[in-house]
């Protein structure tokens, strides 16, 4: 068995054990190392695929075959694939999650999403979020791990590399919620938002800017990296939409990564919004479709969505002079 069942609801088993199996083989895969970020082409969304997206997308589709699912959506696929016309479940998956990473050998991973299927891909799909059954995240880092969640708490799997196969290690996982680190590509703020640039100033200002306290931060370019480590010790992460073309949304997916991460957030206690309202409140109109994404510790996100209810002289205003917002 690829994972520990245990604590799996019973129609989850048989789809979870194929997810589990195929990330395990992909761990070893990862590990062995190899020409993986080589540039093969574009998937039909137009990004760019490594050897390993390819790779990978192949895996996660082969194991899902047979295991109860009759729709599999994946970010690497045009259309939903039926797999299964007796199954009960829909399957999103973003198969290789950090794809700029796999070169430099840092947390890479994969997303999933699980909705009772219904009797059209779209039907199944295109529906608000926190319909989602269950949701996770394997991260192929020093520690392969698992998080998942089937609406009763997040648990932690590990991979245990004698018998490969995923241990439970954390029945109910809750996120802290003192933690004064942020994460955003900086390299973005030109093409921000106000109220965004806002927020981040007055992070970066520190002691010395409205919040008094002094902040750090951190940018890895892998969702399910950043997602671990403010499940682990707090924080806040957002991918806003900004100025570039192509980025009126952001960049993260809404069905592949935004809602299984905001499921996973929400039901270790934090919160996950577009910016301003609950990405679990929300539905995707098409299975590409992009959102902007800021998640993390309830009270940090609350505040972002406040600072997009200030009025412009105050948005706009030097760090220095906004005075709402103390820490
Ligand atoms: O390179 P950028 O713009 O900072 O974007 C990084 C983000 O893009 C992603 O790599 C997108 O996911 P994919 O690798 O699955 O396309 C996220 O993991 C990450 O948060
Ligand atoms: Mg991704
Ligand atoms: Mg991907």
């Amino acid at each position: 068995m690829a994972i520990e069942t245990g604590r799996i609801p019973a129609g989850l088993r048989p789809a979870m054990t194929a997810l589990a199996g195929a990330a395990a083989e992909l761990a070893v895969l990862i590990r062995r190392g190899g020409d993986l970020g080589a540039a093969v082409g574009t998937n039909a969304d137009g990004d760019g695929q490594k050897a390993l997206d390819v790779i990978a997308d192949e895996m996660f589709c082969t194991a899902l075959r047979g295991a109860g699912v009759r729709w599999l959506a994946s970010e690497e696929q045009e259309q939903a694939l039926a797999l299964d016309p007796q199954g009960s479940l829909a399957v999103a998956i973003d198969p290789l999650d950090g794809s700029s990473n796999i070169d430099t050998n840092v947390s890479i991973g994969t997303i999933f999403s699980i909705y009772p299927a219904e009797d059209t891909a779209e039907a199944s799909f295109l529906r608000p979020t926190r319909q989602q059954i269950g949701a996770g995240y394997v991260i192929y880092g020093p520690r392969c791990a698992m998080m998942v969640s089937f609406g009763d708490g997040v648990q932690q799997y590990l991979l245990d590399p004698d018998t490969g196969a995923f241990r439970l290690v954390d029945g109910r996982l809750t996120m802290p919620d003192c933690s004064f680190e942020f994460a955003i590509n900086a390299s973005n703020y030109r093409h921000w938002s106000r109220p965004i640039r806002a927020y981040i100033d007055d992070c970066v200002a520190g002691i010395e800017g409205p919040r008094e306290t002094n902040f750090n931060m951190r940018w890895i370019a892998s969702l399910v990296a950043e997602t671990h480590r403010i499940l682990t010790r707090g924080g806040i992460f957002l991918y806003p939409s900004d100025a570039r073309k192509g980025y009126e949304r952001g960049r993260l997916r809404m069905l592949y990564e935004c809602a299984p991460i905001a499921f996973l957030i929400e039901q270790a206690g934090g919160r996950a919004t577009d910016a301003c309202e609950p990405i679990l409140d929300q539905a995707a109109t098409a299975l590409h479709q992009r959102t902007p994404l800021v998640f993390g510790s309830a009270e940090k996100v609350a505040r972002v969505a406040a600072y997009h209810d200030l009025p412009e002289t105050e948005v706009s205003a030097l760090f220095g002079h906004r005075g709402l917002f103390r820490a």
